[in-house]
């Protein structure tokens, strides 16, 4: 099964969490004097269920050794998707890469639900509570995130295991391929 990953945007993200990004639609507050731009609550977290408490880590995350990019044009396999019931998890990349989002909507896992999109640099994603994704798919070199997420009781990380090979191809100046 081959998949093809689209430009990353909030409208086609929305069933999956948002997409944290300066963008025209964001409330501006302006603060500090006029000095910043205040984009407010570009995400929610979504951590408190079972007392839980919301951190800030950083994810240096390499590239998958099926990764292979020539030209601008680049391939990997998936092989494993997770979720988390109990809490929202966001990422928001620290290195000016960009970087592979893999997501599946919430509830049973069906892999024809799969939707891929390439983040650029200046994007970010909070994937709701449960919503199924890959961990951090960084490209071509490693890449560091900043996650916030959620630590306290309970068990918030289901994993399964993809069966049956899928690529990924993705095309770092964001044409379709
Ligand atoms: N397991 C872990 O902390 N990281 C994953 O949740 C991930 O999405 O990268
Ligand atoms: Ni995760």
């Amino acid at each position: 099964m081959i998949l093809h990953a689209k430009p990353l945007s909030q409208k086609a993200f929305q069933a999956f969490g948002d997409v944290i990004e300066v963008n025209d639609e964001a409330e501006k507050i302006s603060i500090n004097y006029g000095l910043t731009q205040r984009y407010h609550a570009l995400a929610t977290l979504d951590i408190s269920e079972e007392a839980g408490q919301g951190i800030i880590s950083v994810f240096r995350s390499s590239p998958k050794e099926s990764c292979q990019i020539n030209a601008g044009k680049g391939q990997l396999t998936l092989d494993c998707m997770e979720r988390h019931p109990l809490s929202s998890q966001a990422f928001y990349p620290l290195s000016a890469n960009a970087y592979l989002v893999v997501v599946a909507p919430a509830g049973e896992f069906d892999v024809t639900q799969l939707a891929v999109f390439l983040a650029s640099a200046n994007q970010g994603v909070n994937y709701h509570k449960g919503t199924w994704h890959h961990y951090s798919l960084a490209l071509g070199q490693t890449a560091d995130f900043l996650v916030v997420d959620r630590q306290g009781a309970g068990k918030n990380c289901d994993e399964i295991t993809l069966d049956n090979k899928i690529t990924i191809h993705f095309n770092l100046d964001k044409r379709s391929d």
